[in-house]
């Protein structure tokens, strides 16, 4: 403290020098004590705003991601139940997104041959919540039980990993969609990368670690040309920021296997359709929109082309998931330490046969006995490709991945379900 501070701020009373008169030396006193006073006070207020306003935005938070609706004896208990092998050489597995299309289709195949599996899902509203809700009763009836919470809540991803020592955890979780991420961008950073960082974070240090197979996307290939698309093939050309966060999920998921032995395996799923399947994507609006006689928007491509998909059929997707999990290495790490090299694969899991998105629409003419009001308009600059087509030989050979089912008899299962799900077959017609 330098000597003009120490005189205006004693640190001990009897080092106030008293030098000018007694009146003058208490008014002094008096002003300086009610002055600190007042400071100390504004202090206190500070503090106390500070720390409500803190509060609040920690509730705020908590309550939008976090809802403490897990914890207890009883939870814990059915965690344990649901994750309870069923078969000699089976797997607990930890399902992400498990209310969602791909999600819980895999949960049901693996639940069905005696794996344990808990799922865990936030039930966000990006696409009707009430699908969601259906789809968790379906899996609630197979023995499977949903833990509602999100990825980047990592107290409840710590309690999970405590409660079961999952040997695979397939992490579907994600937000979906190449064309909302204009409308919602901070959705994606969220939960594909901020989402995805949590959960490696928490998987890194279980013990044991757990082998992970996640969903990437045929996005990534985003502009390139070079037909079909392989594993191989250069994907630094993201058209849209869902593309661009799957991708960093790439080189992230990479990072941590690096660093810390993690077993990864990336699935690039192409254009995923079938029952329960998400009403954002085409094929699903296409539908709604051919039974209320809606007008369809059918993008089309530059020079008039027409865009094409692979589309792949849900039950194809699912081998393939099971057949990742199946023939996944182990996690060489333990304690946060990686022991050894890790295995660390990229998948293609698409079709090979692209089918263009006006004949994708004549398929569900004829299966919903329907014509659709065509509306060609040129594609959007929204982050859409021209095409896609997989080169599958890679999962082919590794995974034994032999897709079965073409697009006629995909969309009859999912017109089947529609139809039925929605009511229309009892002649009801939902808006
Ligand atoms: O395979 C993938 O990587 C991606 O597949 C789909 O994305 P997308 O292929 O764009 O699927 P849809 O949204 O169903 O679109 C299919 C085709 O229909 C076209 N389309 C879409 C909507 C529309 O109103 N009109 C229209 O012609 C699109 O341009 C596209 O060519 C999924 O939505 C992504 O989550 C997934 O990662």
């Amino acid at each position: 403290m330098s000597l003009l501070e120490e005189e205006l701020f004693p640190s001990t009373p009897g080092k106030f020098k008293i030098d000018r008169g007694h009146t003058m030396s208490r008014h002094f006193h008096r002003c300086f004590a009610s002055t600190s006073t007042m400071f100390l006070w504004a202090l206190f207020l500070i503090a106390l705003t500070a720390s409500y306003l803190s509060f609040q935005s920690f509730i705020d938070s908590g309550s939008k991601y976090f809802s403490a609706s897990w914890g207890g004896i009883q939870w814990e208990k059915q965690v344990r139940n649901s994750a309870q092998i069923q078969r000699s050489g089976g797997m607990s597995v930890l399902v992400t997104g498990a209310a969602g299309f791909v999600g819980t289709h895999v949960s049901l195949a693996l639940k069905k041959r005696g794996d344990g599996v808990i799922g865990l899902d936030n039930f966000n509203n990006y696409y009707d919540p009430s699908l969601k809700r259906a789809r968790k009763s379906l899996l609630n009836k197979r023995g499977i039980y949903i833990v509602e919470g999100d990825v980047n809540d990592a107290r409840l991803l710590t309690k999970l990993f405590d409660v079961v020592a999952f040997t695979h955890v397939m992490h579907l979780a994600a937000q979906a969609g190449v064309r909302y991420a204009m409308k919602n961008p901070h959705s994606y950073v969220h939960s594909n990368i901020a989402g995805l960082v949590t959960l490696l974070e928490v998987c890194k240090s279980a013990n044991p670690q757990p082998a992970i197979v996640w969903a990437s996307s045929s996005s990534v290939y985003g502009l390139n040309e070079k037909v079909p698309f392989s594993e191989s093939d250069r994907t630094d050309q993201p058209a849209s920021l869902y593309a661009a966060t799957k991708k960093a999920g790439e080189e992230i998921t990479h990072t941590y296997n690096h660093i810390y032995g993690l077993s990864v395996t990336g699935l690039r799923f192409f254009t995923v359709y079938g029952p329960w399947g998400r009403p954002d994507m085409a094929y699903f609006s296409f539908t709604r929109n051919i039974l209320q006689g809606k007008p369809i928007p059918i993008y089309r491509g530059k020079n008039g082309v027409d865009l094409a998909r692979d589309f792949t059929f849900i039950d194809d997707i699912v081998k393939g998931c099971v057949g990742s999990l199946d023939t996944a290495g182990k996690s060489t790490g333990s304690g946060g330490k990686k022991r050894g090299p890790a295995q660390y694969r990229i998948f293609n899991l698409g079709n090979t046969s692209p089918v263009t998105v006006p004949t994708l629409v004549s398929i569900l003419e004829k299966h919903l006995k329907m014509k659709a009001k065509r509306n060609i308009v040129d594609m959007p600059g929204n982050g859409d490709v021209p095409f896609t087509h997989a080169n599958i030989s890679l999962p082919r050979r590794e995974l034994g991945y032999k897709p079965t089912t073409d697009l006629q008899t995909g969309l009859k299962k999912f017109v089947k379900w529609y139809l039925a799900y929605y009511g229309y077959n009892r002649g009801k017609v939902v808006n």
